[in-house]
């Protein structure tokens, strides 16, 4: 499929093109919520999340009885520089067993009704190690991106972006530290379980590349390309993608919110159809989430990824949805108003 970008500068400017949520299936769903069988406000925070999934729906009763996830996984030349508890061969490993379905993803997909799709980029082909230059070429990113891009299903309820990749916290840690400034080392966390030492060669490496690529931080999409990896690009261009087409976004964990943060600081609003899954246990998750705005639907100590966080979200948002759209107001119970 072809996608509307052919360069950085291309997708740079799609973003500002986004559409507004549907205001007036928004006021509805606001007006419903008002008349439904319970003291107003007493579903918390369930009534939000059903009148803003209404907006991006555009109905007063939307759904999440079909939503979509997407895996992307990829590998990462800093992986040879030990900031793993594990060895890269672990992300082609894992491709297969998201294929045969014994993962947590593959659990927690199947547990709310969701579709999986899992999409390897070029697992043979790690990204250039960022410290002593660019992770990725132009054409690389924007092959990646449109990987994202074109597998998104327009059609989905909601989405949800996951992924692997050995060596991701670090280079997620590297993108947050260039776009939001702060140092390395509090933005690196333990990931897949590191020493002390393990975590020490984490900032160093974010320290690095941090100055390897000075001359760039000011630009969210070649930070991208110099500290990221494709299947971060991958999750940048879906979530792009869902933006574009209103599909609204359930965001997991560090390394998901690092892609997002790229769009976030390209373009105002460009998350507005995201909400926070889950906040988890790596170090840097919460004060990423606080500079995105978005307060978690969960704190369960996750420190996963592949989506997982955020499959488990899909659950409190089906029971909002369920609630909005099939209770009965005061006048059809004949319940009484206060
Ligand atoms: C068996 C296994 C399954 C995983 N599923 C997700 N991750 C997670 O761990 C990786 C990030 O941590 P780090 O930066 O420390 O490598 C990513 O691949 C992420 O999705 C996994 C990691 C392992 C080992
Ligand atoms: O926050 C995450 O998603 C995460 C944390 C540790 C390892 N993998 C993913």
């Amino acid at each position: 499929m072809t996608v509307p970008f052919t360069s950085l500068d291309s997708f740079r400017h799609l973003l500002a093109t986004c559409p507004a949520p549907d205001s007036a299936a928004q006021g509805l769903a606001l007006a419903r919520n008002g008349q439904l069988t319970k003291p107003p406000g007493a579903l918390g925070r369930l009534e939000d999340l059903a009148i803003w999934l209404a907006g991006w729906q555009g109905r007063e009763k939307p759904q999440a009885s079909a939503p979509q996830v997407v895996i992307f996984a990829a590998n990462h030349g800093i992986a040879a520089r030990g900031v793993s508890a594990f060895p890269p061969q672990v992300t082609a490993q894992m491709v297969a067993n998201f294929r045969h379905g014994g993962a947590a993803i593959n659990q927690l997909s199947r547990t709310f009704g969701a579709s999986l799709g899992v999409h390897a980029l070029d697992l043979d082909q790690p990204t250039a190690d960022f410290t002593q230059g660019p992770a990725m070429t132009e054409a690389e990113v924007v092959s990646a991106l449109a990987t994202g891009w074109n597998a998104v299903d327009p059609e989905a309820d909601l989405l949800v972006t996951g992924e692997m990749g050995i060596g991701n916290t670090t280079s997620a840690a590297a993108i947050a530290a260039a776009l939001l400034g702060g140092n390395a080392q509090d933005w690196v966390g333990r990931g897949t379980g590191v020493d002390d030492h393990g975590l020490a060669r984490k900032a160093e490496t974010v320290r690095a590349g941090l100055v390897a690529h000075a001359d760039a931080l000011h630009d969210p999409l070649e930070v991208l390309r110099r500290l990221g990896g494709r299947e971060i690009a991958a999750m940048t261009g879906a979530i792009a993608r869902a933006r574009m087409e209103r599909v609204a976004v359930v965001l997991d964990g560090f390394i998901c919110c690092a892609a997002a943060l790229v769009l976030q600081r390209l373009h105002e609003g460009a998350l507005d159809h995201c909400i926070a899954g889950h906040v988890s246990a790596e170090a840097g998750h919460g004060r990423l989430l606080a500079a995105l705005g978005k307060d978690p639907l969960l704190a369960l100590g996750l420190r996963l990824g592949e989506g997982s966080g955020a499959a488990l979200a899909l659950g409190v948002v089906q029971g909002a949805i369920a609630c909005h759209s099939g209770m009965a107001t005061f006048a059809e119970a004949g319940v009484s108003g206060a």
